[in-house]
Parts: C-alpha cells; sequence; structure tokens
C-alpha cells in the first residue's frame, strides 16, 4: 500500500518549515565527546523531546547514570523512549536514532559556522548533524506532523528510541535495550526495527543496508618525563615518549591499509566469487569515493577490492595524538605525556572481545623491542560487535517497495563501513529484523567539515520513511 499522495504533497508543501527546524536541532551543540558541551547535549534532548510530545508521541526521558570521560565524571544524557498508537491490529517497528553529534569548530577548516545550518543554492543544507544524525531523526518528525495536521491514524504503532552518546560509545545503552527488551517491557510487541544513521554509496541510488562494521577503539599514552622539556636542553639526552608512540602508532598498519597486529585480519575469511558479484553489481565507481574524500587517494582501482575495503574487511586507522603540540609556530618542546587514538572496525566473525588481546599484546611487545625507560598505557575506550542481518525479511522487502514508489529506482544493498554498536543490541535482544534506511548521500561528509544533507534527500526521504510505514502496515509478515 503506498502512502497516500496528499501525504507526498504535504511533504513538498512544508519543506521550507522542515528546514528551519533542522536549523534549530543544528544550532544545538550536542557533542556528546566534549565534556564541556554536555549540557548541550541534554537541551537537545529536551528540544527532542518537547517535539515528540507536540506530535503526539508519550514519551520518558530515562536516566542512563554516570560515566567518566578523559577522567571527568558526567552525567549521561538522557535517552528519549516515545511511542504512538497502540492498535494490536498494527505492527510495532522500533525507531532508533541518536541526537549527539561528532565535535566541529570552524577552525577545523568548515567554510561556515558548523552549528548554523546554511542553505546553499546548490540545494545542501550544511551544517554539523545535518546528514548524521538530526536530518533523519527530523525526517521521521516530518511524517508525524503530517498525521497530526491531517489527524490520520498512523498506519503501524512506533515506539522511539532516541539516544545522545552514540558518537561516544553509546553508553548506558545496551543495557537499558536489554531490559526494555524483556516481557513487560517498554519495547514489548515490537515487530521489526528501522535505523536512519548511515549513507548511500554515491550521490544517485538510494540503498537499503544489512550490515555494519564494528569498533574497538584504543588510547595508548606514553609517558616518561616529570614535566614538557626544553628539546635545546633535553634532546638526545632523554627517552622521548612521543618518539617512542609515533614508532608505535606507525607499526600498526601499513600504507596499503594491511594491518600489522598479528591475527587481525587472518581472523577474516577471504570472499569468494559468489560474494565478489554481490560487490561488482553495485553502482559505485572509484571517482564516487574519490570525490566524496575530496581527493584523488584511493587505495585501488579495482572496484569490488574497494568496496570489500569498506564493508567486508576490517581497517585501522590512526585518529589522532593527545598531549603532542598542535598549535600553529615552531615550540621546541619534548612533550611530558602523549595518547595515540587509533580504532579497528570489525567484521564477523571478529569482536572485540576477540581482537583486544592481539592488539595489547602486540603493543607491549614492539614496545619492548624499543628499549625505552618511558612507561606504556594501554585503554580500550569503547567497542562494539558488526551486525548482518537477513536482507531478504519482510522488514526489506517494504523499505524496497518504498523505495521504489519514492524514488522510481531499485535500492542497492549494501553494508555499511560505519558503526551503530547498538544495532546488534536491538536484533539479539528483541529477536526482529533490523533495517538500516539511510537518508544521506555517500559525499555528505558525515563525521567532516562541511557536513551536509541535500534538500532533496530531506524532503525526498521524508516521503521514504512514510511511505516505508505504509508498505510495512500491508506487506505480509
Ligand atoms: N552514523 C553512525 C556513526 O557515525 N557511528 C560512529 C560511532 C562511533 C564510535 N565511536 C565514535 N563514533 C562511527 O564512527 O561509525
Ligand atoms: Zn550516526
Ligand atoms: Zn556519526
Amino acid at each position: 500500500m503506498a502512502a497516500p499522495t496528499e501525504f507526498l504533497t504535504y511533504i513538498d508543501s512544508k519543506a521550507d518549515a522542515f528546514i528551519q527546524r533542522l536549523a534549530d536541532a543544528v544550532a544545538i551543540q550536542s557533542v556528546s565527546g566534549d565534556a564541556k558541551r554536555r549540557g548541550e547535549v541534554v537541551r537537545m534532548a529536551h528540544w527532542l523531546d518537547g517535539q515528540l510530545k507536540a506530535l503526539g508521541v508519550e514519551t520518558k526521558l530515562v536516566d542512563l547514570g554516570k560515566h567518566v570521560m578523559d577522567g571527568v565524571e558526567l552525567d549521561l544524557p538522557p535517552a528519549i523512549l516515545g511511542s504512538i498508537g497502540n492498535d494490536p491490529k498494527k505492527k510495532t517497528v522500533l525507531i532508533y536514532g541518536h541526537f549527539d553529534v561528532q565535535p566541529a569548530n570552524k577552525s577545523d577548516g568548515w567554510d561556515t559556522e558548523p552549528f548554523e545550518l546554511v542553505i546553499k543554492e546548490n540545494g545542501q543544507l550544511v551544517g554539523r548533524g545535518s546528514s548524521d544524525d538530526k536530518g533523519p531523526i527530523l525526517g521521521w518528525l516530518n511524517v508525524l506532523e503530517y498525521h497530526r495536521d491531517n489527524q490520520k491514524p498512523l498506519p503501524v504503532n512506533i515506539k522511539f528510541c532516541f539516544e545522545g552518546m552514540e558518537e561516544s560509545g553509546s553508553e548506558g545503552l545496551d543495557e537499558l535495550v536489554e531490559k526494555e527488551s524483556k516481557a513487560g517491557g517498554y519495547f514489548e510487541g515490537v515487530d521489526c526495527v528501522c535505523i536512519s544513521d548511515n549513507y548511500w554509496l554515491n550521490d544517485r541510488t538510494p540503498v537499503l543496508t544489512y550490515g555494519l562494521r564494528g569498533l574497538t577503539y584504543f588510547k595508548v599514552t606514553v609517558s616518561g618525563p616529570g614535566r614538557d622539556l626544553h628539546s635545546g636542553v633535553f634532546g638526545r639526552t632523554v627517552h622521548e615518549p612521543m618518539t617512542d608512540l609515533i614508532h608505535l602508532m606507525g607499526r600498526l598498519v601499513d600504507q596499503q591499509g594491511n594491518i600489522l597486529v598479528p591475527g587481525v585480519d587472518e581472523m577474516v575469511p577471504p570472499a569468494d566469487d559468489e560474494e565478489k558479484a554481490i560487490y561488482e553489481a553495485l553502482d559505485y565507481s572509484i571517482s564516487d569515493v574519490e570525490s566524496a574524500a575530496g581527493g584523488q587517494i584511493s587505495l585501488t582501482s579495482n572496484k569490488v577490492d574497494l568496496l570489500m575495503g569498506r564493508m567486508r574487511n576490517p581497517s585501522l586507522s590512526l585518529h589522532g595524538i593527545e598531549g603532542a603540540f598542535s598549535e600553529p609556530g615552531a615550540k621546541t618542546v619534548i612533550p611530558a605525556k602523549v595518547s595515540g587514538k587509533f580504532s579497528i572496525r570489525l567484521v564477523p566473525p571478529q569482536t572485540p572481545e576477540a581482537v583486544n588481546p592481539l592488539v595489547i599484546e602486540y603493543l607491549k611487545s614492539e614496545f619492548a623491542k624499543l628499549n625505552t625507560k618511558n612507561r606504556l598505557e594501554i585503554e580500550g575506550l569503547h567497542g562494539g560487535k558488526p551486525w548482518v542481518a537477513d536482507h531478504k525479511h519482510w522488514n526489506f522487502e517494504a523499505a524496497k517497495r518504498a523505495t521504489r514508489s519514492v524514488y522510481k529506482q531499485e535500492p542497492d544493498l549494501t553494508r555499511e563501513g560505519g558503526s551503530i554498536p547498538v544495532t546488534l543490541t536491538f536484533a539479539e535482544s528483541l529477536g526482529v529484523n533490523v533495517l538500516l534506511l539511510p537518508m544521506g548521500r555517500g559525499d555528505d561528509g558525515a563525521h567532516s567539515t562541511n557536513e551536509k544533507l541535500d534538500r532533496s534527500n530531506f524532503i525526498e526521504g521524508s516521503k521514504l520513511l512514510g511511505s516505508y510505514l505504509y508498505e510495512l502496515a500491508a506487506i505480509s509478515k
């Protein structure tokens, strides 16, 4: 059953108001990884809660307790649970999204202020969180607004689960999901789950996503001197922490992306011809990755190898060094304590539990080879397992039908290189199918500078989310 035509025209007619609401959401600097902005994440939770209530959703804010970040104890932002519709004859879908965002500062290289949504002439809506994940969350609100304004019943019952810590390890959420998935819990009766929090492969073909990579994130600290030192006084006189750390970081991954930690790449069985044919059929090219990356830097010119690198192979990325001199100028310092940050994206059968001991043992043995008198500390910051779903399930079929009706295109079926750790928790705790139904394009620049969501993806994407609910209602289980 396609969505009513008046729903589609309503979404078009309200486009400017919907974009203004996105601007209001982007203006709240809900950076979960920045202790100083924790109040903004909480403010975002209250803003979203108010929006949901105004649209007829019964909500509750759930206190997730406290956690320690960078040595400071902080209150976790509340999760929002919501419910609208309770008709036993209708299916119940659980919708997840996150209202926190990655850090962003204009000085990182943004052309405009990251927390002021800019509407560009080419239709791009530029601002932190526009695509990841405020735009998609607001897409669901746009759907609710049509039903409220036109006094139309929703075709399905909806439960919502929105969190404010996804970009920082989803602290506290697994426990909540596990608890509420039990008999008598908030999620009782849920038939399927839908998450809109990833991206198309390119800028033209919609996708449905049935896999995510897992993640394990490390902080490796090398320290020795009692304070920062003058390199003219102490250079070639003491063991320098930065020299040791750079050596360790340089021993993790090679220039072709091969992971040098023994046993990590080897855990993953090679793809056979049948699996390679799946990647060959996807609408993707080397120029898609290079234009999205903003440079001619792809690791290979073989499309299948490139897609396997993103979707079904693990990867190790170096993210940064805390404590290193990073200001403009030429300070001649020997930093006393430096912490390298890196993470590994995991694929089945890898798990953080299986991979972490290999990484820790390797770092220790490489450090021992340095014969340094400095100290090494290794911390696992957060992690999550990879997830793969059955894409032949009726939940995916409903999304396929909705994609055909809104975009007049057949969606590609993809596995995503990123991670949404709670996805597997939903799948395992509820025992139902989980679908990823992205709104944004592959070149949106999520986590990067000048993150954007195209106006057409926001508007057509809102139609897609609504149409999916109608197709879900109509499809046989
Ligand atoms: N849109 C999903 C997403 O961006 N997820 C993050 C999760 C994460 C983990 N640690 C920091 N962020 C991702 O990087 O994949
Ligand atoms: Zn996200
Ligand atoms: Zn993200």
